[in-house]
């Protein structure tokens, strides 16, 4: 370990992140019904620019007027390359109630755009004399946000999480697809005259849990666009949680209890977990670093391995 010990994220669950439109408020009440850890009420691309002022107003009552009970409710506004941002952040901290946790910045390209929401929505809290800091989560879906993808990690202390956008991300990228997520047709190795398809998100999903990861962040899968392939939003989520993901993105509400079921450990995987650590008790109380358990080794690392389970289940009260 080196001496700067890893920061731990924010202690909340966000096994799935529910988007709407902020243009469609009949279905807010439907959002704040779902099982969805999160929810993010949209000003950005899924708003006609035409309906922008009327999202944001419908939103900034929404906030206020609807139960959304524990979940963390967020905010996507619009990108710092438009003209409509200031006036997303100027309007919700200004007019919204203190209900609203975060804020999700879209498109971001390295520190200093983080640095300028945070100036004007720091600027903004204070004139208003707001209690509550609201967070920030970002989007790395540009080629700039990925290079950058560290610094951005470590831009603001009210940086929670960080998404993969897919879409918007193959786009910058000049990827050849027009898919958002999860297995691409053309990206395969050739083996004596077999197909094994790669995946062609897995860089920057790494590239993304690390740096969260580094700082404190939670990594987050974004959307998976074809809704009517469970199999394929099952494997693309299962992939993210094994490289070190939290939570996915969902588009349609038939994806919540899909991501909810991959994020939450199984209790087969908690007991293992569990009875880890109790091995690990028992061999520290014998004087070792190291023991066998179901016939394979483990060591302090696996107490790590086992801690991460471990306190996923106790947020999610398994
Ligand atoms: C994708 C949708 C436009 C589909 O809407 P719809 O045609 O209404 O779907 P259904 O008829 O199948 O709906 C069934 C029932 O579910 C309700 N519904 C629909 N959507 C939602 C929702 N998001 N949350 C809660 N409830 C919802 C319908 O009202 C139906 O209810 P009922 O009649 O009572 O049975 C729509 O799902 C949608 O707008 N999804 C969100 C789109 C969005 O926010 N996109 C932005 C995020 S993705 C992105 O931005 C890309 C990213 O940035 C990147 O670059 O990768
Ligand atoms: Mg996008």
């Amino acid at each position: 370990m080196s001496f700067r010990i890893q920061p731990a994220p924010v202690a909340r669950l966000n096994r799935c992140q529910l988007f709407g439109p902020g243009s469609r408020p009949a279905i807010f009440e439907k959002m704040a019904a779902s099982a969805a850890d999160v929810i993010n009420l949209d000003l950005e691309d899924s708003v006609a620019p035409s309906d922008k002022d009327t999202a944001r107003a419908n939103v900034i009552a929404a906030i206020g007027d609807i139960d959304w009970g524990q979940k963390t409710l967020s905010v996507r506004i619009n990108g710092l390359d438009t003209p409509y941002w200031y006036r997303d952040v100027v309007e919700l901290l200004e007019l919204a109630s203190e209900r609203l946790d975060l804020i999700m910045i879209p498109k971001v390209g390295n520190a200093a755009d983080l640095y300028a929401v945070d100036a004007l929505v720091t600027a903004v809290e204070r004139a208003k004399g707001r209690d509550k800091r609201v967070g920030f989560e970002v989007i790395i879906e540009s080629a700039a946000g990925i290079a950058h993808v560290e610094e951005i990690a470590a831009a603001t202390p009210r940086l929670q999480a960080m998404s993969l956008g897919a879409a918007d991300f193959a786009a910058s990228m000049g990827m050849a697809t027009t898919g958002i997520g999860g297995t691409q047709e053309q990206y395969y190795m050739h083996r004596e005259g077999q197909r094994y398809w790669a995946d062609p998100w897995h860089w920057a999903t790494a590239a993304i849990v690390a740096a969260c990861r580094t700082h404190g962040v939670l990594p987050v899968d974004g959307p998976f666009g074809d809704f009517s392939d469970a199999e394929g939003f099952r494997a693309q989520a299962l992939r993210v949680a094994t490289l070190g993901m939290v939570g996915k993105w969902a588009i349609h509400p038939s994806q919540v209890a899909l991501a909810n079921e991959v994020f939450t450990p199984t209790e087969a995987a908690v007991a293992e977990a569990r009875e880890i650590l109790a091995a690990m008790d028992a061999a520290k109380a014998r004087g070792e670093g190291a023991t066998v358990y179901k016939g394979r080794l483990v060591d302090i690392a696996s107490i790590k391995q086992a801690e991460v389970i471990v306190r996923q289940a106790e947020m999610i009260g398994l």
